[in-house]
């Protein structure tokens, strides 16, 4: 069910679904987001957090910037590149930003300030639909595979920590990984807090 054809109607499909999630529980999965992902120890120390600006149904994070905030923990909006590789900006209440060319809210920050992939501790990743074993469905562009790519080769959680963030309606029962797809370590939802390599070492 996952040849190439099949994960563009899964896409569609999945998009419809997480449109479809209704305003009421839409602001309740935002509020309850936080709980899930406070279970991750790394989600409260972390120094160096990639998040996201939701667009078109993705679960909004900014019921947990304040948290990160108080933490003293820095909070990076994803830039988008011509290489096809994600880089990521501070964002702070008060940052300008701009448009990118998907009409996603971006930072308007000058090479200097833009972080590589690696330099981010924990990154919140938007997603389209996702399985149990940390396998990600994503609008098909490829970013974060590519951005994050030098991930794939572990066998265990590397050092920039991959947790999903999504409605737990978005949950498929598998998903066919691609030769270049990166597995999530975690995926938060509404609901709980999904160890994708529950066989790892304690
Ligand atoms: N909120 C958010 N920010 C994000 C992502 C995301 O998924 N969500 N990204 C995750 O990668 C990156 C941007 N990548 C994107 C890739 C495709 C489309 C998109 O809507 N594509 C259209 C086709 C547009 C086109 O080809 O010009 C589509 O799929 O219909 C949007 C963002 C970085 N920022
Ligand atoms: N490491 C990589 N190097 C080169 N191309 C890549 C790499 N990773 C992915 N791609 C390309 O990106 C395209 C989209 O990949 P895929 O369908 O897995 O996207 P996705 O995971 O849904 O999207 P995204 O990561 O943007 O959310 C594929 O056609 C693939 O060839």
């Amino acid at each position: 069910m996952n040849a190439p054809d099949d994960r563009q109607a899964l896409r569609a499909q999945l998009r419809a679904r997480r449109r479809a999630v209704a305003a009421r529980e839409r602001i309740a999965a935002a509020e309850a987001v936080g709980r899930s992902l406070g279970e991750l120890a790394d989600f409260l120390t972390d120094t160096r957090v990639g998040g996201y600006w939701a667009v078109d149904g993705e679960l909004s994070l900014h019921a947990i910037l304040p948290g990160l905030r108080e933490r003293g923990q820095r909070y990076h909006l994803p830039v988008v590149h011509a290489d096809r590789r994600l880089r990521f900006a501070e964002w702070t209440a008060g940052t300008a930003v701009v448009p990118n060319r998907y009409g996603i809210p971006e930072p308007q920050a000058g090479e200097a300030d833009l972080l590589a992939p690696h330099k981010l501790d924990l990154v919140l990743v938007p997603l389209l639909g996702f399985d149990r074993a940390g396998n990600r469905l994503g609008y098909g562009g490829g970013w974060y595979d590519r951005s994050f790519a030098w991930l794939r080769e572990r066998d265990e959680p590397g050092d920039t920590l991959l947790v999903g963030v999504a409605h737990s309606a978005q949950e498929l029962e598998r998903i066919e990984p691609q030769p270049w797809d990166v597995r999530l370590d975690y995926v938060a939802t509404e609901r709980e807090l999904i160890d994708c390599w529950p066989e790892k070492a304690p």
